[in-house]
């Protein structure tokens, strides 16, 4: 994921690995190499794992602001992996919730997190039990096929759909999609590699940057759908904060 943006003074790129039959160890894995922008001489190699972590939560949390109906009180979790766990950290720095609930395609996963999060968090079995009278939900899975249904959903809810990176992945329902007014990171990236997007034909209604600069609205009253992809600028910009943090020229 290259990234070139002489406004903020970025070069540089991240490899990002899948193995998603890893079980011990995490199922993505990156590094993020940064050059000078005027010169092109290496300047860093980073982990890109956190950064990953900690970017993609962040974006959620920011398009959650936006884009949320009023006071959130519930959050829901579907998925338990490592940004199930990156999400609710940045939404809680946002949010107090009520209730945060957790369902993972294996029950132990969402135990096992719902542990760490301490006393206000349950494990689910079912997807409509953690997603009911939600007012924020979180798609975080591996899964290929849709795991969030339209019927599900309270009316109104802002759902954040963060796995599913594939032109021929999803994990929302069509009708679901459909019925919600979308927001996407970047147009150009959600119609050629997002499957809930391509494959509901859902119409997007806006990117989140659009909206955090007054030129399109926010629909907090509907049920939004912010559909993230992960965008090289993100890596870019977290990357120059931990270079200058450590003092790098
Ligand atoms: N939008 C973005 O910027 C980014 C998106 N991602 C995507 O977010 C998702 C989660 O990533 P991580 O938390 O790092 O992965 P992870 O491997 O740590 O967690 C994945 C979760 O999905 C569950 N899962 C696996 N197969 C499943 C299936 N068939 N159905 C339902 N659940 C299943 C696992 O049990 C686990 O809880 C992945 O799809 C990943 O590619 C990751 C990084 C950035
Ligand atoms: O880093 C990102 O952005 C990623 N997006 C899609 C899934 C892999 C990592």
């Amino acid at each position: 994921m290259p990234v070139y943006s002489r406004e903020d003074d970025i070069l540089a790129t991240k490899i990002v690995s899948f193995f998603p039959q890893n079980k011990d160890v995490s199922t993505h894995h990156a590094v993020i190499l940064v050059f000078c922008a005027h010169t092109g001489i290496p300047k860093a190699l980073l982990d890109g794992d956190v950064i990953t972590a900690k970017r993609t939560a962040a974006t959620s949390a920011v398009a959650t602001k936006y884009l949320v109906n009023g006071k959130p009180d519930v959050l829901a979790l579907l998925g338990s992996g490592v940004q199930a766990r990156s999400h609710v950290a940045a939404l809680c720095e946002l949010f107090t919730f009520k209730e945060i609930r957790i369902w993972n395609h294996r029950f132990d996963g969402a135990v096992k997190l719902a542990k760490e999060i301490g006393l206000n968090c349950a494990a689910c079995r079912d997807v409509s039990e953690a997603v009911k009278n939600a007012d924020v939900i979180v798609t975080v899975t591996s899964a290929k096929d849709p795991v969030l249904r339209l019927d599900w959903v309270k009316p109104g809810a802002h759902i954040n759909a963060v796995g599913a990176c594939r032109p021929d992945w999803s994990e929302i329902d069509a009708d679901l999609m459909k019925s919600a007014v979308v927001y996407v990171d970047s147009r150009e990236g959600a119609i050629k590699e997002s499957g809930d997007i391509i494959l509901s034909q859902a119409e997007i209604y806006a990117e989140i940057g659009e909206v955090i600069l007054g030129t399109r609205e926010a629909m907090r009253k509907k049920t939004t759908v912010f559909k993230s992809l992960g965008m090289a600028i993100e890596d870019g910009i977290a990357a120059k904060l931990v270079i200058n943090k450590l003092g790098i020229q």
